[in-house]
């Protein structure tokens, strides 16, 4: 008898192909549509980056013109989602809040059963366009304050700082808002795209499967390891009044230490990427630009002094949700908006896989090896 191969986390499984992007670890580069994810964040808008992932090319100076009356047009929240939302104790997780406002999203369009490429990409489209008034909507929420309503007159990213803030952001904070936005879009078959993937080959609808693709991006191993990189940073202490040498050095003895007790700590690593993770020098970049917009030179200490100890200690790289959590920090989001903030980025890379899936499909179910009892009778 030959012996089954197991392939335990689908680890160097090739289960698939895809048009969407390519993830390519030894050049450490990462393509969308095939142009380079760092040209993208340099030139283009997120919206115009959101159209590329789903069309494939970018939008032409008219399609980007009706594209941005409709999303801007798309931006409020449905009566009853701010209802489900406000159903909900503010003792739950922000990502509990987003699944469930996705679900309800879903529950409301009159096309959820639709599977016609024409409906996807509407529903994607308007799931995009409403998704950041979800994230703006709870962290107002938690902070006991109104909500903002959108605003037509600007841009994807300014509008989804207006929404949280109330005021208008500067433009370096816009810009490294929407480099994060860009950066986080898509990234292959990651875990929660593969669980899109997965529902969507049942034929169950696109908001079924964006409902999951939540829950998997939700753990701490994917998409939560950029709030749980604050919770690192908080446990060591942000002390504003520090330099970036003593932060660093504190840092560095935190990160030897939890190493010293083989604690796994999150940002770093990557199931792909073993020397980098080719998203980090742009979103390290943007970090940079807010490290000095804000005047915190102690939180460049923090992230350098951890990643020259997990380079020393284990020659192991930071990955992207290490630079945006200290981003999103200082822009002034709380710790636990994070991962949200993640969802309404890959809103568009998971609705680009499930119309790709579709389009093709095959019921995903892979074969288990089985190793419990052998077979036994009642009597
Ligand atoms: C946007 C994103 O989703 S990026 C990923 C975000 N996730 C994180 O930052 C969580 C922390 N990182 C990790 O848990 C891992 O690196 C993963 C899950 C991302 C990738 O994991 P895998 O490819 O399965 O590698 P695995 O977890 O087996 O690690 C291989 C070795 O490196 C070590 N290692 C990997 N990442 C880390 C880490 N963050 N801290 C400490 N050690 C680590 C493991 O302990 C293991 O060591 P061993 O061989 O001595 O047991
Ligand atoms: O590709 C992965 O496994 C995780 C990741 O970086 C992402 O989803 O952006």
């Amino acid at each position: 008898m030959t012996e089954t191969q197991i392939h335990k986390g689908l680890a160097g499984v090739t289960v698939d192909t895809t048009s969407v992007s390519k993830v390519n670890p030894e050049s450490n580069s990462l393509l969308y549509r095939g142009y380079p994810v760092q040209e993208l964040a340099a030139e283009v808008s997120f919206e115009n980056v959101a159209w590329l992932l789903w069309h494939g090319e970018l939008p032409t100076e008219t399609e980007a013109k009706s594209f941005r009356t409709f999303e801007r047009s798309h931006r409020a929240l449905a009566d009853n989602v701010k209802a489900a939302i406000d159903l909900l104790p503010l003792t739950c997780h922000p990502m509990d809040v987003g699944r469930t406002a996705v679900s309800v999203l879903g529950a409301n369009h009159p096309k959820a059963e639709d599977s016609s490429p024409e409906a996807e990409l509407e529903k994607a489209t308007e799931l995009f366009a409403a998704f950041p008034a979800v994230v703006a909507y709870d962290q107002r929420r938690r902070r006991g304050l109104d909500a903002v309503g959108p605003r037509e007159d600007l841009g994807y990213a300014a509008n989804f700082l207006w929404m949280t803030f109330g005021e208008e952001a500067a433009p370096e904070v816009v810009d490294a808002f929407n480099t994060s936005m860009i950066l986080y879009a898509e990234h292959s078959f990651n875990a929660s795209t593969f669980t899109a993937r997965v529902i969507t080959s049942t034929l169950a609808d696109l908001h079924s499967a964006v409902t999951g693709a939540i829950g998997a991006l939700k753990g701490p191993l994917h998409g939560g390891a950029n709030e749980a990189v604050m919770h690192t940073f908080e446990e060591i202490g942000i002390r504003e009044d520090e330099s970036t040498q003593e932060a660093a050095a504190r840092a560095k003895a935190w990160m030897d230490d939890a190493l010293a007790q083989k604690k796994k700590v999150m940002g770093f690593g990557h199931r792909v990427y073993k020397s980098g993770d080719s998203r980090v020098p742009t979103m390290k970049a943007a970090l940079d630009d807010m490290i000095k917009h804000y005047g915190r030179p102690e939180i460049l200490g923090l992230y350098e002094g951890l990643e020259t100890a997990m380079q020393e200690a284990k020659g192991i790289k930071p990955n992207l949700d290490y630079p945006a959590g200290p981003t999103y920090h200082l822009m002034g989001f709380d710790t636990e908006m994070f991962t949200p903030l993640f969802i309404a980025a890959r809103i568009t890379g998971w609705t680009a896989h499930i119309m790709e899936q579709r389009a093709s499909n095959s019921l995903i179910r892979p074969l288990s090896a089985y190793e419990g009892q052998d077979e036994r009778h009642l009597s």
